[in-house]
């Protein structure tokens, strides 16, 4: 694998998912893989998971890491084609990238949509960027339209956590105050479509995904039909795709509560965080048994060690 960027890099997920199981009964079989090689993590953006997990991933596969917070540390990046640097961007990313490139074995690179310009986020302009100028493997740490390190990590915990050979799985859309991007919902939709699951989407009217993520699951503005008899529920707030970008008014009683839970199998609840408490989830669902959030989290390692190697295996 020289790329990890969505669900369409990979061969078998089912596989790919059992070869991150088998890492954590055994993490450190392979650190001759890893041997004087190097992962670069460069972020635009925040990250506490990504950032310490990858670190932990590469680490136990024996590898280097170095991490740049570009936004915080780096020169001022310019990432327009064709622009006149006259203003205060001072490093063009066809040069920042290169020269990373010439560092590293891998990059992990994240970057968030503006939510301004749909076309550019879903062009997926600056994450293809870095892909076109660094010259070595790269794999996605969460981009303007998908999460896929994060999508994999949710797949190991369901294989892992299953009662049942096919589990309902339901995405529920949850409240917030700020518009947050589609990229967690979008990829998670699309490894699910993939997947072994019977997966159902539930959101208020207004939320509709991008149909490219979505084929194959059953969609409604329903959220008690949805739960009903859910083995899974994945939490998690989007802004609106249609009109880009926008927190539509209303639906606060969309946030999951013990009394919705009851009309679940008894669901475990997911997220995929950070999450703000009594907004989006609240206290009781959090500090309750059916909560796997952090167990959820801590697969975040296996699912990033199971790509780095494929990733180390063509190096
Ligand atoms: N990497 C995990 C999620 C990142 C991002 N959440 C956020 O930006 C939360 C910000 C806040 O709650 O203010 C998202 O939803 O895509
Ligand atoms: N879930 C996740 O990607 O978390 P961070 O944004 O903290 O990396």
């Amino acid at each position: 694998m020289k790329l990890f960027t969505s669900v369409h890099d990979v061969n078998d997920i089912n596989a790919l998912a059992a070869e991150a199981l088998e890492l954590k009964q055994n993490p450190y079989a392979h650190q001759h893989l890893g041997k004087n090689k190097t992962l670069g993590l460069v972020f635009l953006n925040p990250s506490l998971r990504t950032r310490m997990s990858t670190q932990k991933a590469a680490l136990n596969l024996g590898m280097n890491v170095m991490v740049l917070n570009i936004d915080k540390e780096g020169w001022a990046l310019e990432l327009q084609d064709g622009a006149i640097m006259n203003g205060g961007t001072v490093e063009h990313v066809r040069e920042a990238a290169a020269v990373m490139g010439q560092y590293v074995d891998i990059i992990g690179v994240r970057s968030f949509p503006g939510l301004k310009d749909r076309e550019e986020d879903y062009s997926e302009a600056i994450f293809n960027k870095f892909v076109q100028y660094c010259g070595v493997a790269v794999v996605s740490l969460e981009s303007a339209t998908r999460h896929p390190l994060q999508s994999l990590a949710d797949l190991v915990t369901i294989q892992e956590l299953k009662k049942t050979a096919r589990p309902k799985v339901v995405l529920a859309w949850a409240p917030h105050i700020k518009a947050l991007p589609q990229a967690v919902p979008n990829s998670f939709a699309e490894w699910m479509c993939k997947a072994d699951v019977d997966f159902t989407i539930a959101h208020p009217a207004g939320y509709e995904l991008n149909t490219d993520f979505t084929n194959g699951a059953t969609i409604t503005h329903n959220l008690d039909e949805a739960l009903t008899g859910a083995d899974f529920v994945y939490v998690k707030n989007w802004s609106a795709y249609e009109p880009y970008g926008k927190v539509l008014p209303g639906n606060e009683d969309w946030m999951l509560n013990n009394d919705k839970l009851k009309i679940t199998n008894d669901a475990r609840v997911m997220h995929c965080l950070p999450v703000r408490r009594n907004l989006e989830l609240s206290d009781e669902i959090l500090d309750g048994p059916n909560s796997v959030v952090v167990h959820e989290a801590g697969n975040r390692v296996w699912a990033a060690q199971a790509v780095l190697k494929q990733m180390l295996e063509e190096i």
